[in-house]
């Protein structure tokens, strides 16, 4: 097969961070590899700022705002182009260029004995190519999807890397050939080499302080081993084996659905529902309550920022199965006497699906709701979060608000599926504008290098936005506050035991018999589907899941026939100060356990059986 003609060009390609929005990029596809740079004259010297190997990509394409992204499961490009004209000669040329890149694949995995013509792998690549006008979005990821093979993939994707490194490298020793010689450079060079100066200066800032912040953390001391609870250290029975499942045959069919409302196989969940992971999000309570015995406002930020971050570090491990979806009703209770804090949770609404949470200690109060919207580019899923997330400290007034950043299921056909979290972070008072805080959660791909994968920047800012404390880290490793006083690692993530699960999501799902006859009969714990996961009875808990789902649309037929709705019995719906619709507790749920007790109420039947 000939190799497709060169194309290249200006696009625009958006950006997450930093400059977040649309830039002018010049794009060159050559031989299967889309390569861009600022400009052309860039291009022309080795200056490469990405490039990607778009045989390992899916292509999704909108003709009317002539928009095409690229999802090869690490990266994700997107790419609009000025007109149709463009827009139409980019996408056949991407395709040209994508099928001649396969075949290539093909060649070099069916060795030599093999004559191509015969090769049935590459003719079933050119039956699946399309041309352009029936090649909708949808058709094209599936394809995409039929034509996935890992070993190749892999391995193109290092040979792109190391590619990249190496045009950096020549760049570099480009530039101190040219310092050696002191050549006499024109004004227009000499600001190219300043602003470029500058940039890398950004650069190695960024970097270098990501490093010298993970060397103390490394340093501070590891979390000891968790004290005993007095609950279990193990869970019941091992995970079960997912591998089997066809995770791509279930995402086809559901395309463009929530991922909270498709009804997935029990062998891919894990023995936790989402009621019970927003209380994981406050495994790191005792932060709050650092904060709570803080007099410094902005000190005390600090502790909030290492809070809101500390959320997020479950994700490390926690991809190869996903939580139970709660049914609408359902509800969660937690009481933490070591952490001086207890939960309610409730699953309030059921489309879209929102999960609500307060969590109340002598200390703090905690609540959000819990909503998002997925994207689906072909090979990542990504998870946009659009609540709110809340704490007040009753000693000092203050009301702290901040926003979640996007999840990234990278790969999540594969297994080197991995979880990523991008975006910015505004913590406010809503009580005080004394001081705000900024943190970043920096897009791994970035500096190009898998070092910094996880990196989090952050600064606490006065009323005039000077900044007055820095912080940074990793989730996944811990964050170090260098302008403290005392400089230090202010948080660091317990110990992770099986599969991910630390002691205290471990103790989530426990059914303590004293506990028993206080819960309500709609507390996750009495859910018999998750306890058969849990013991390792995955089949059965398929069974009880269908049944508990089927009966969930009963409910809801019966109340649509009656012309009602539900409303659910612990959490109602307001609106905040920026007019947003938000989910806050009725304020009930503890006094009604205590008096009269639910076994005295009427409740509502989530489950008929029990087990
Ligand atoms: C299809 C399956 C097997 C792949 C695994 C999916 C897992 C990794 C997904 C499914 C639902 C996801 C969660 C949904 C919502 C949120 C809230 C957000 O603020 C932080 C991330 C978090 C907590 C996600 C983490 C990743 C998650 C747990």
């Amino acid at each position: 097969m000939p190799t497709p003609g060169l194309c290249e060009g200006y696009l625009l390609k958006r950006r997450k961070w930093p400059l977040k929005g649309w830039h002018k990029r010049y794009f060159v596809l050559e031989a299967g590899i889309l390569r861009y740079s600022k400009s052309q004259h860039d291009v022309s010297r080795g200056r490469v700022q990405g490039s990607l190997d778009i045989s390992q990509a899916v292509m999704s394409i909108n003709k009317k705002s002539n928009r095409i992204d690229l999802d090869a499961g690490d990266i994700l490009y997107h790419m609009k182009a000025k007109n149709h004209e463009l827009f139409y000669i980019w996408v056949t040329k991407l395709q040209a260029h994508r099928l001649y890149k396969k075949n290539e694949a093909v060649q070099v995995q069916s060795g030599f004995l093999q004559p191509l013509s015969f090769s049935p792998i590459a003719l079933t690549v050119t039956d699946a190519q399309k041309p352009p006008s029936v090649n909708t979005a949808v058709n094209s990821k599936v394809s995409a999807w039929l034509q996935q093979s890992h070993a190749p993939e892999t391995c193109a994707q290092e040979l792109n890397r190391c590619h990249l490194d190496l045009s950096e490298l020549n760049r570099l020793i480009q530039r101190l050939q040219a310092l050696e010689t002191s050549q006499v450079v024109s004004n227009g060079d000499l600001q190219r080499i300043i602003s470029i100066q500058v940039k890398t200066c950004f650069v190695l800032i960024a970097a270098l302080a990501t490093r010298k912040y993970r060397a103390s953390i490394s340093r501070a001391p590891n979390s000891v081993a968790p004290k005993s609870t007095g609950q279990r250290t193990k869970l019941p029975a091992l995970c079960p084996d997912n591998s089997h499942v066809g995770l791509m045959a279930i995402l086809y069919n559901n395309i463009g659905k929530d991922l909270a409302r498709v009804s997935m196989p029990a062998a891919l969940n894990e023995p936790v529902n989402l009621l019970q992971r927003l209380c994981e999000e406050l495994e790191y309570s005792e932060l709050l309550d650092t904060a709570a015995n803080t007099p410094d406002p902005y000190h005390r930020m600090v502790y909030i920022a290492a809070f809101a971050i500390s959320g997020y570090s479950t994700a490390t491990f926690r991809n190869r199965y996903k939580p139970v979806n709660p049914v609408l009703g359902e509800t969660y209770e937690c009481i933490q006497e070591d952490r001086g804090f207890k939960l309610i949770s409730e699953q309030v609404c059921h489309h879209p699906p929102i999960s609500a949470c307060h969590a109340e200690s002598d200390n703090f109060c905690f609540w959000q709701d819990q909503r998002w919207k997925n994207k689906f580019w072909g090979k990542s899923l990504e998870i946009i979060p659009t609540g709110m997330v809340n704490v007040t400290l009753p000693k000092y007034g203050d009301h702290y608000e901040w926003n979640k950043v996007v999840t990234c299921i990278h790969n999540v056909f594969s297994q080197q599926r991995y979880l990523e979290h991008y975006g910015e972070v505004t913590i406010q008072n809503l009580s005080s504008r004394v001081c705000t805080c900024k943190i970043t959660f920096v897009k791994s791909r970035y500096w190009g290098s898998e070092t910094n994968k996880n990196e989090v920047q952050g600064t606490v800012l006065d009323e005039s936005g000077s900044v007055i404390h820095r912080f940074g880290g990793l989730w996944h490793e811990g964050i170090f506050c260098d302008t403290l006083p005392t400089p230090k690692c202010v948080w660091k993530p317990n110990h992770l035991l099986y599969y991910g699960f630390s002691s205290f999501a471990m103790e989530m799902n426990e059914l303590r018999p004293e506990l028993e006859p206080f819960l309500p009969p709609s507390d996750s714990r009495l859910r018999p589907d998750q306890r058969m996961l849990e013991d390792g009875l995955v089949d059965e808990a398929d069974r009880k899941k269908d049944e508990i789902e089927e009966l969930q649309r009963l409910r809801r037929k019966e109340l649509s026939k009656k012309g009602e709705e539900h409303v659910p019995r612990f959490f109602k719906k307001t609106k905040d100060q920026c007019g947003r619709d938000v989910w806050v507790t009725k304020g009930t749920y503890w006094d009604l356990r205590e008096n009269p007790g639910f076994a005295s109420l009427e409740n509502v039947k989530l489950c008929q059986i029990k087990i």
